[in-house]
């Protein structure tokens, strides 16, 4: 799809913090450049006071590491950079290192309409450790973003109840890659369309919309209005029926109905962008009904997200569409998922893994070690709980026990021979070679939406959700706790 090639020309090798280039640097000069290493992104806490996440991004990061390699014009920034002293801030060898590097890392990763949850690995890389470590900020800015809007977006559509959501947010959006990855994000966690033509274009969403208030204003009155768009579209008319007087808007959109009607067309719906939501669709509802409108559909927009559009659900607003943008594709209620990107194993001089802790003063901040996985158990269909567990080519228990990483007496005993059982980590890159096919944008939707229909409604309510459980494999929860003893001097 090459979609970041399209909208940035040239390399994306530089959109990185300056710090992984000096790291790059000092690993290449003390040697340490090729030493293998794994890292894992993941996220700490589900955004919005979310009972779960939706992964989202995973095609851009393919974009990226496809296409990683410093260019001509970027070597020359880089070799021209210089020291406060005037001294080239990199070796002109390094510049050549950078020349003749091609990525050659193992990527595993969650798919991308997968349902996830704090702490479990959505990315693992495993290669050389200037590679890995050149990957972190890119991967993070793309994976954060999306990821997040994914999950509004789910949230939204959860709430909307099988409602189409119409995604309107270009206007608002962060910017021209933020609007454009936000109408895929919230594609992928439901939303039925897109009014960002571009993103129709580059990702293949449905394309949708009515017409602004401007065109209303462009006319002598209203049904003049109406009437000139009926011309136009006969086939697509939803008016915007609350310039002037909501009532009077749907009584105009009725009369050039009617005309639609003689001539063997239809209304197709008319929309709300102000004042009550919920008297005005009713009063439109029952004025389309008693006119024989049965079939007309009413949408509703104004600085909509998923509290607002639930409460109108419980009002018993006679929504039938939604129309939903600034809220969706600027994550309103939290601008950032907070996911990181930390080293997890390193492999010594003798070929062997050496799992690596960062230790914190917040517990919260205690990454998890070693090269792991994550496998899902489900019960009746129903998934139950997580296990993150060491990936060390040791054949799992027959008991099982899944320890809570924050809270040890929280346990949960599994026989994974009983159950149904799935690791979420899919292979996507081997020695810098895709081995993953992509699946269309569709497919991630579905996928979504089918993830979620496995999950109890308990951890999809938008007040207090049910904590999903997710923990450690026994033996990676000692790993992990010995480690951290060993950090902080107790052992
Ligand atoms: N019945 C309702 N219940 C809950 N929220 C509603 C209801 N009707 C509208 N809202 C929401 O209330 C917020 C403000 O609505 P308000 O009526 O003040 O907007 P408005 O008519 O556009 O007014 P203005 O733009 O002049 O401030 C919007 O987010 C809207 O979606
Ligand atoms: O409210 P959002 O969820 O962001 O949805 C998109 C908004 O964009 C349009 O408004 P417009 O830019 O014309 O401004 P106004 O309707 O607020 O005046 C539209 O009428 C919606 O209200
Ligand atoms: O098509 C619409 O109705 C639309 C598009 C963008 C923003 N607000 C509304």
């Amino acid at each position: 799809m090459k979609i970041t090639r399209d909208l940035y020309q040239g390399s994306l090798a530089l959109l990185t913090d300056f710090y992984q280039l000096t790291m790059a640097y000092a690993y290449w000069k003390s040697g340490k450049a090729e030493q293998e290493a794994v890292f894992n992104l993941f996220f700490r806490k589900n955004p919005f006071q979310s009972g779960f996440t939706i992964a989202a991004g995973l095609d851009y990061v393919i974009d990226y590491c496809r296409n990683f390699k410093f260019d001509e014009n970027d070597l020359s920034y880089l070799g021209a950079m210089e020291q406060a002293d005037g001294t080239p801030t990199f070796d002109p060898a390094f510049i050549q290192y950078l020349r003749e590097l091609t990525f050659s890392c193992d990527i595993d990763a969650v798919e991308e309409g997968s349902v996830i949850f704090p702490n479990t690995p959505m990315i693992r890389v495993k290669g050389p450790l200037l590679q890995c470590q050149l990957l972190e900020t890119p991967m993070l800015n793309i994976i954060n973003f999306q990821t997040l809007v994914a999950t509004k977006a789910a949230r939204i559509t959860l709430e909307a109840k099988g409602d189409p959501v119409l995604e309107f947010g270009l206007r608002r959006a962060q910017g021209i890659d933020g609007a454009l990855a936000a109408s895929r994000a919230s594609y992928i966690g439901g939303c039925s369309s897109t009014s960002n033509v571009m993103a129709g274009k580059l990702f293949g969403i449905p394309v949708s919309g009515t017409h602004a208030h401007s065109w209303i204003m462009a006319f002598e009155s209203e049904m003049a209005a109406f009437e000139a768009y009926a011309a136009a579209f006969p086939d697509n008319c939803i008016f915007l029926v609350d310039t002037y007087d909501t009532i009077k808007g749907v009584k105009n959109a009725i009369k050039v109905g009617n005309a639609l009607k003689a001539n063997g067309k239809k209304l197709l719906g008319v929309r709300i962008d102000s004042g009550d939501l919920a008297y005005y669709s009713n009063m439109a509802r029952e004025l389309l009904d008693e006119a024989g409108f049965t079939d007309t559909k009413v949408v509703a927009s104004n600085d909509l997200d998923e509290h607002i559009l639930s409460s109108l659900k419980m009002q018993e607003a006679s929504i039938d569409i939604w129309g939903i943008g600034t809220k969706l594709v600027t994550a309103y209620d939290q601008p950032a998922l907070g996911a990181v990107y930390k080293m997890a194993a390193l492999k010594d001089e003798n070929g062997n893994w050496v799992p690596k802790v960062k230790v914190s003063q917040q517990s919260i901040k205690i990454n998890i070690p070693g090269y792991h996985n994550v496998k899902r158990f489900y019960k009746n269909d129903k998934a139950i709980s997580d296990m993150i567990y060491l990936e060390d080519g040791k054949e799992l228990s027959k008991e099982l026990t899944i320890i809570d990483p924050y809270d040890p007496t929280k346990r949960k005993k599994i026989n994974p021979d009983s159950i149904e059982s799935k690791d979420l980590l899919v292979p996507i890159f081997k020695n810098g070679q895709k081995v993953y096919s992509r699946p269309k944008l569709e497919e991630i939707r579905n996928r979504t939406l089918t993830n979620l229909g496995r999950f109890d409604k308990a951890h999809k309510r938008l007040i207090n959700p049910h904590i999903y459980p997710v923990g450690l494999e026994e033996s990676l929860y000692h790993l992990r706790t010995d480690l951290v003893l060993k950090a902080k001097n107790y052992s």
